[in-house]
């Protein structure tokens, strides 16, 4: 089997603090994980260690069978990643947008011409192209961005919240476009504080105060715990390690 990640008992301290405690998981290749927990859990910090931003404390990882410390720079041109906050140049038109991370990633001016070409119709963006993304909705600053980050045709694709703030029918096409990037065989590892978003994740990790709580396939989750959708399995979770009543999902994202 091969894995696009691979993760083995991965641990980060800041200090005395443990962010991410002891969390091994592999993902096939192709498949869309979903990555969830509430804020401050330690999903960005696993994140980071993944993109080979931070070294862990302790464990090992390989991500497209590179080795997150020894081989970071063989990682980072392997992985396309997008941030909740989109790292787009506002006074930059879409083409210029995307003229900068090319040459960010080093891709070849003529290779460039043809990506760019295709990632303008992957995103919706035709007639947009001399637009500056400043001017943009969020929808279609968040298909720039999704662009921008597949410049360098990545194997992997880290999207961090990347549906927040977006309305419905443009969360909807981006994970059209998502699932279609699954199918041409690119791993996606998303996070999102959207539980109906998860469900059409193939793969779920559940994590809470730097614990994997949970690691299944999508469906193997919802019935393992005869639960309704993945927001009642969380809660069902977090309950039983706090021993406090939770309501829903949107509450236990505050939780101290
Ligand atoms: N550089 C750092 N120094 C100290 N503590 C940190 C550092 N980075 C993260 N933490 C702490 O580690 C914990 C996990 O943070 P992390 O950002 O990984 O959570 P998260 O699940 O990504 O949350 P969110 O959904 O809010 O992004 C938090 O308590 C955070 O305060």
């Amino acid at each position: 089997m091969e894995y696009a990640i691979e993760v083995n008992n991965l641990s980060k301290k800041f200090g005395a603090f443990t962010a991410v405690n002891d969390i091994s998981f592999n993902i096939e290749k192709g498949k869309i994980f979903g990555f969830l927990g509430p804020n401050g859990s330690g999903k960005s910090t696993t994140i980071r260690m993944l993109c080979g931003v931070i070294s862990p404390t302790s464990g090992s990882a390989k991500v497209m069978g590179y080795d997150i410390v020894k081989d970071t720079e063989l990682v980072r041109k392997n992985i396309g990643y997008m941030s909740q906050k989109f790292s787009l140049y506002e006074d930059l038109t879409v083409e210029q947008n995307l003229n900068f991370y090319s040459q960010i990633y080093s891709v070849p001016k003529e290779i460039a011409i043809e990506r760019k070409k295709e990632l303008i119709t992957m995103a919706n963006l035709e007639g947009k192209e001399k637009s500056y993304a400043g001017t943009l909705s969020g929808g279609w600053k968040q298909r720039l961005a999704l662009g921008c980050a597949l410049i360098h045709k990545p194997q992997l694709l880290i999207l961090d919240e990347p549906t927040g703030g977006v309305d419905p029918v443009s969360r909807r096409t981006f994970w059209e476009i998502i699932n279609s990037l699954s199918r041409q065989g690119i791993t996606v590892l998303v996070t999102t504080h959207y539980m109906d978003e998860a469900e059409s994740c193939d793969v779920i990790g559940m994590i809470f105060n730097g614990e994997l709580m949970e690691f299944a396939p999508t469906n193997d989750i919802i019935a393992k715990y005869n639960a309704n959708n993945l927001e009642d399995v969380f809660i069902t979770i977090v309950e039983n390690v706090t021993h406090k009543k939770v309501n829903s999902y949107k509450e236990m994202k505050f939780l101290e």
